[in-house]
């Protein structure tokens, strides 16, 4: 009752000479590449028109997702999500279900945004899980690395609106966590943030990379990933990297909430589509290479020399730790 339907009809020639090569191997292949083209667009739609809408604010607990992620709502309505693996909230399968199910909680709860955190005092992630990527199960991989894209399309592409309250270092895929938001405040300190993975012997995904580039200039963008450049709080601030400094976390917590107040007189559906609409072509281009993509990153796992960097690295970290 009440609901507005769109329809969105295509027709496709499938005679069209571009077509031709296709049809004539696969009985309605015009149309099948035609609905792929789509997809993505209907994507964006749909989370936009389900999220645009808001509820009074309460205080409530969203979860009893166990204990990776807490997931709150406070009296403004600004869901706060909490990343809580210690020592470093590295990012392994488990963690990554979790932040996937609670950014799926805040969809359906149509909070006024959500603020991403830490419970560590001085790290907010330490990206992804090493030991995920050393000597792997293939198979637990594999779901690892589709996991990690669907918390990017969710959080990159979320229609409610995002703030990152980093308080601690946030190399690689920290960073790629906090560059998804729309905003960053992060505490002053001797804290770093950056996208490392060439210190690794890595190559960061294109996605993280497109991810930087609609951060900071394309310029320094090139600079820090060739480099695996980490950023101090200083640098971050003058690149613009992050927005704010923060004195501590619940300085960054109120920074992060003072811009999502921003959003109040704005008609939600306008800004989450223009949002969508920013985000668009980096979200598409990995929709139509989501596959290749998992690949790309499971042949990199079988490489022996990446297996080799990795254990040095692992090696490194740990007499550090030892220290
Ligand atoms: C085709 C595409 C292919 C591939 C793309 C792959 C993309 C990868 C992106 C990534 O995210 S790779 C991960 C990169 N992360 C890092 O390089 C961060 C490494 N960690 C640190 O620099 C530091 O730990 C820290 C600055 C985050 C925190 O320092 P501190 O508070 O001094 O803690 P410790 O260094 O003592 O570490 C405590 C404990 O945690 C373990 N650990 C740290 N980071 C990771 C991690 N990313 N994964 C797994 N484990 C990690 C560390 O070894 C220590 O363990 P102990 O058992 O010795 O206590």
């Amino acid at each position: 009752m009440g609901r507005a339907l769109v329809w969105d009809a295509t027709c496709v020639d499938s005679l069209a000479a571009s077509h031709l090569p296709s049809t004539s191997q696969k009985a309605a292949a015009a149309a099948e590449s035609a609905q792929m083209l789509k997809r993505p667009k209907m994507f964006l739609l749909r989370q936009a028109v389900s999220n645009a809408r808001q509820l009074a604010p309460s205080v409530r607990a969203m979860s009893s997702k166990g204990p990776l992620v807490d997931l709150t709502v406070d009296n403004d309505g600004v869901a706060i999500m909490t990343l809580q693996r210690p020592p470093v909230n590295s990012l392994n399968l488990d963690l990554l279900k979790e932040i996937s199910k609670s950014l799926d909680d805040v969809a359906k709860n149509k909070s006024r945004g959500m603020i991403l955190t830490s419970s560590s005092p001085t790290v907010f992630s330490a990206g992804l899980d090493i030991m995920e990527m050393y000597k792997p199960d293939m198979k637990r991989a594999e779901e690892f690395w589709t996991t990690l894209q669907d918390v990017w399309f969710k959080l990159y592409g979320s229609s409610f609106a995002t703030a990152a309250a980093i308080n601690g270092h946030a190399p690689a895929g920290g960073c790629l966590l906090s560059m998804s938001c729309e905003y960053r405040a992060m505490v002053g300190g001797k804290f770093t943030i950056g996208l490392n993975e060439t210190a690794l012997g890595i190559v960061a995904p294109k996605w993280f990379m497109d991810t930087m580039c609609r951060t900071i200039s394309m310029r320094q963008a090139e600079l820090a990933l060739t480099t695996a450049k980490m950023f101090t709080v200083d640098e971050a601030l003058k690149c613009e990297l992050i927005d704010e400094i923060a004195t501590d976390k619940a300085d960054a917590i109120n920074k992060c909430k003072t811009f999502l107040k921003k959003f109040e007189k704005i008609p939600p559906l306008a800004r989450a589509i223009t949002k969508l609409k920013m985000r668009e072509e980096p979200i598409k281009n990995l929709q139509t290479s989501r596959q290749a993509d998992v690949q790309e990153f499971l042949s990199f796992l079988k490489n022996p020399k990446v297996q080799q960097s990795l254990e040095m690295y692992i090696q490194a970290l740990k007499q550090k730790a030892a220290k």
